[in-house]
């Protein structure tokens, strides 16, 4: 039996820190999210809305023109580009400290090509969170993950299926491992009890709840996992600490509400890290 070890509260200290007096937006990462198309807007709205409200510095959204008005109304910290227009994507995905690319944005050519561009001019000292259609595309076409980012794999349970070949029933801590240890990547499994795979160690989420079963609420952890990958240094840690937190604000809710929107866990945000930053 390998050992899994649990996700608790004491990731949040260990993670989130008092911010320095001195610092500025770009102390606190330059994040671009791709993803939107004209059916799935919401799902790169709420992503981005998450990176925005963890605390990411500046925050560039690259989806389908029809979402702009929308996602300004929700969110007008974030920049918007055309995701018709790559050559202006080109440079602020080359300027990113970490890219996240997945939500809503759907199986067509379009989104192939674009994942495609996106492989292959991602460099070293990026993060790459990869989740949603851009997982579904990458099984789906045997595509290679890029060598030179940081990989960060978000999928449910099907998607996990989908990249790695092995079936629901069958996703025990060793055979998930043997496949993350071979991607080379950090892999976050989605389930009521969330498991990460990173740096040849396992853990497991110790909250959650059937209040979060909710379209959206996956797009939502992407964002934070981007939000604070971006801002603190440690990525594995940040990951864990995203993981956490999502779970953590919806089981707060989930106390007096029947279901957890996935906007509510963004919102709640900014005051729950506020509440669990080390000095
Ligand atoms: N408002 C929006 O715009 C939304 C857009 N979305 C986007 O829609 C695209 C497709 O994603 P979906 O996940 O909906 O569809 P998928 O077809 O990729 O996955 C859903 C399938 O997986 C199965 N499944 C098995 N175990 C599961 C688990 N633990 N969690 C979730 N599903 C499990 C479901 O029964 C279903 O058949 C993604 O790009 C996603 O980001 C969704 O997030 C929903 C909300
Ligand atoms: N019963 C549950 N208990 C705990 N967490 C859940 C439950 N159902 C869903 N979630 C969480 O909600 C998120 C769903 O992700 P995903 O299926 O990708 O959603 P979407 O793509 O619609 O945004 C995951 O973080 C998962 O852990
Ligand atoms: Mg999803």
């Amino acid at each position: 039996m390998v050992e899994v070890k649990k996700i608790t509260k004491s990731i949040l200290k260990d993670v989130i820190r008092k911010r320095p007096a001195d610092s500025f937006k770009g102390t606190y990462g330059k994040i671009v999210l791709i993803g939107g198309s004209q059916n799935f807007g919401g799902a790169i709205i709420m992503a981005s809305l998450a990176a925005v409200y963890s605390g990411a510095g500046l925050v560039t959204t690259v989806t389908d023109p029809s979402n702009q008005a929308s996602l300004h109304d929700w969110l007008p910290e974030a920049m918007f580009v055309d995701w018709n227009k790559f050559d202006q994507a080109e440079p602020i995905i080359k300027a990113a400290d970490v890219i996240v690319i997945g939500p809503g944005l759907g199986t067509d050519n379009h989104a192939f090509d674009m994942l495609t561009k996106v492989f292959e001019i991602v460099s070293k000292g990026q993060k790459l969170v990869i989740d949603g259609s851009a997982l579904t595309l990458v099984a789906a076409n045997n595509m290679k993950l890029p060598t030179d980012s940081l990989n960060i794999l978000t999928p449910h349970q099907m998607e996990w299926q989908r990249v790695s070949g092995i079936k629901i029933a069958d996703q025990s801590p060793e055979n998930n491992q043997a496949v993350a240890k071979q991607l080379n990547a950090i892999v976050v499994v989605k389930s009521h009890r969330t498991q990460v795979y990173a740096n040849d160690t396992i853990y497991e989420n110790t909250g959650g709840t059937p209040a979060q079963a909710t379209g959206g609420m996956g797009d939502t952890l992407a964002g934070m996992v981007g939000g604070f990958t971006a801002q603190f240094k440690d990525t594995p840690k940040a990951v864990l600490a995203a993981v956490y937190s999502h779970s953590a604000i919806a089981d707060k809710l989930a106390e007096k509400q029947y279901v957890v929107m996935p906007h509510q866990i963004s919102e709640s945000l900014p005051k729950f890290m506020h509440k669990n930053q080390a000095e």
